[in-house]
């Protein structure tokens, strides 16, 4: 009997760091595909998206965690647990930095949990690119967790524009993995379903054109998905509000806003799934859905 487990090496790795310093642009990269929604406005990850990487005899899967904050209402308990249940369980840790800035508070969040893991850690220096003084911040992110006793790998990169340093941490992730048998069939590029994806694609859209407070008390869903025998997929989706008042502030003066969104939703799928696309977009009201466990769980936050 041939025992695959002999040949093969697979583990979990966790993706760490405050928000908007570029972890889902990162494993967008790490993957070659686009999986986590990226957008410049913080905290858009809310959902624990895992993407696949796999080589013949080797898979990566990814945990790309919400980011790490004070909690300040339901959706935030939530997200900071969704990072306690990342990290417990992988194989090792990329930390992402943003190097343009030196340490915040929440940096030092991150690195408290960090620090108490025993995991291998690949502390990777983000946004080199558009950085002035990226040494005299590597060093001041390197010394909040001198005290830890675990492997620790520095990188310092773009992960917006630099394919060939980002392969140099998969590699490096690659030789951390321990012997395993694949725990995902090959071929599976994440765990999310395309509903789930389509739906992120709207609220990254949403959120780019929405302002100030408003983007956070946004969610989305899709709630059909059909394809015509001519290859057009028809793909009908809300926007979940919190507050009567905010439904027009999405929608726009004559709708306008909302059929930007649209198209620009529309586009992105397109490209992603090289299909004629039909993107039906609703914007309804459910009260107080951040504070609302069973919303939350409706709306797929569990
Ligand atoms: N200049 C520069 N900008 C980058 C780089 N990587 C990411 N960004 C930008 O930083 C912003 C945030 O990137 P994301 O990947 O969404 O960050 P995130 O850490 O996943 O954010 P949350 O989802 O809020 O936790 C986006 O506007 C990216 O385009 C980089 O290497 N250089």
């Amino acid at each position: 009997m041939t025992d695959a487990s002999q040949n093969t090496r697979a583990g979990f790795v966790a993706i760490v760091g405050k928000p908007n310093v570029g972890k889902s642009t990162l494993l967008n990269s790490l993957l070659g595909v686009k999986i986590a929604p990226t957008s410049p406005r913080p905290q858009t990850t809310r959902k624990h998206i895992r993407g696949i990487y796999n080589t013949d005899t080797e898979q990566i899967i990814f945990v790309d965690t919400p980011g790490l904050h004070k909690p300040k209402d339901a959706l935030g308990k939530y997200m900071n647990n969704e990072v306690h249940t990342a990290l417990a369980d992988v194989d090792a840790i990329i930390w992402v930095v943003d190097l343009r800035h030196p340490p915040t508070d929440e940096d030092q969040l991150v690195a408290r949990q960090v620090r108490e893991l025993r995991q291998p850690l690949l502390l990777v220096g983000n946004k080199v690119d558009a950085a002035k003084y990226p040494d005299e911040a590597f060093k001041l992110y390197r010394a909040l967790i001198e005290s830890r006793t675990g492997d620790t790998t520095e990188f310092t990169l773009s992960a917006q524009n630099d394919p060939v340093a980002v392969m140099d941490v998969r590699t490096s992730i690659l030789g951390l993995l321990p012997e395993n048998p694949f725990f995902f069939p090959v071929g599976a590029a994440s765990d999310q379903s395309r509903e789930q994806w389509a739906a992120e694609i709207v609220r990254e859209e949403a959120m780019k054109k929405l302002r100030d407070e408003l983007p956070y008390a946004v969610a989305t869903r899709v709630n059909s998905w059909t394809e015509r025998d001519d290859g057009l997929q028809r793909i009908e989706a809300e926007i979940v509000v919190e507050k009567p008042a905010h439904k027009g502030m999405v929608i726009g003066a004559g709708g306008k806003q909302l059929k930007e969104i649209g198209q620009a939703a529309r586009k992105q799928l397109e490209v992603f799934l090289s299909r004629k696309v039909y993107l039906g977009l609703q914007v309804i009201v459910i009260p107080n859905w951040r504070e609302d466990t069973e919303a939350l769980r409706e709306l797929g936050y569990e």
